[in-house]
């Protein structure tokens, strides 16, 4: 499992207890390939969230192994789980999240900021550019689309160059021309920056831009398969 950028094993996670305890997760291996874009798909409630959640260290495993580059998240402290979020993960979410009091640029370089890091210029500028964003830097969430902040949130979850990239329903917000930009751009990440990205999707569409598609079903994966 350490060839892979992210893996689980016989990952099980269990809410609540007793009679009313939900098997989210009931054994779950699976490992996500480095610079490889995968989706895992499944019905609602198949456990795509949770799955995603343990092996970004944003939830508890019940047991198994969180693998992020051979390090198990299950067996960190908070803090040391923290400091693995804030340097070697990327996010995207459905919702954007975005801060908005702060100007595109100010978001976008928040994870250097609040890391106490040094701006990687040549970096910052290439990420803007290739992500279209070099004239909208000055502009607040407010005065941009939909797409365009997705794509701001895409540019704060690459600035640090993470291990992975996990992406929660990244185009649920996004009409169908801004979706497919925005996949576009996902997969432009994988191509040209040798980004590993995992995205949990509903959408067959946004799927069929991933290399790798993970099914599951009832807390289990089910099939993986090339797409
Ligand atoms: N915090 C929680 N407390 C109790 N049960 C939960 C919790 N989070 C998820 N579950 C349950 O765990 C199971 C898996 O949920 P999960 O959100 O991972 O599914 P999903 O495949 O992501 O669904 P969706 O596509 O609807 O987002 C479901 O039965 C859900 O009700």
């Amino acid at each position: 499992m350490n060839n892979f950028a992210s893996a689980a094993t016989d990952l099980v996670k269990v809410y609540g207890s007793g009679a009313t305890a939900v098997r989210a997760l009931d054994g779950v291996t699976v490992g996500f390939r480095p610079a490889a874009f995968s989706a895992i798909m499944g019905p609602s409630g198949s456990g795509k969230s949770t799955l995603m959640h343990c092996l970004a260290g944003l939830d508890t495993a019940t047991s198994g192994a969180a693998l992020l580059r051979g390090t198990d998240l299950t067996r960190l402290s908070d803090t040391a789980l923290t400091r693995v979020r804030r340097d070697r993960i990327g996010f995207v979410f459905q919702a954007f999240n975005l801060l908005p009091t702060l100007s595109a640029e100010q978001n976008v370089l928040l994870p250097v900021t609040l890391a106490d890091r040094k701006v990687d210029r040549v970096w910052f500028e290439r990420l803007v550019e290739v992500l279209g964003l070099s004239s909208r830097l000055s502009h607040r969430p407010s005065e941009l689309s939909g797409g365009q902040q997705q794509r701001v949130a895409l540019a704060r979850a690459l600035v640090t160059r993470p291990e992975v990239v996990f992406a929660d329903e990244p185009t649920g917000n996004l009409d169908s021309r801004a979706s497919a930009d925005v996949l576009g751009l996902l997969r432009q990440a994988v191509r040209e920056f040798g980004q590993t990205i995992v995205m949990v999707t509903h959408d067959d569409r946004a799927a069929s831009h991933a290399d790798v598609v993970v099914r599951m079903a009832d807390g289990r994966v089910v099939e993986a398969v090339a797409a």
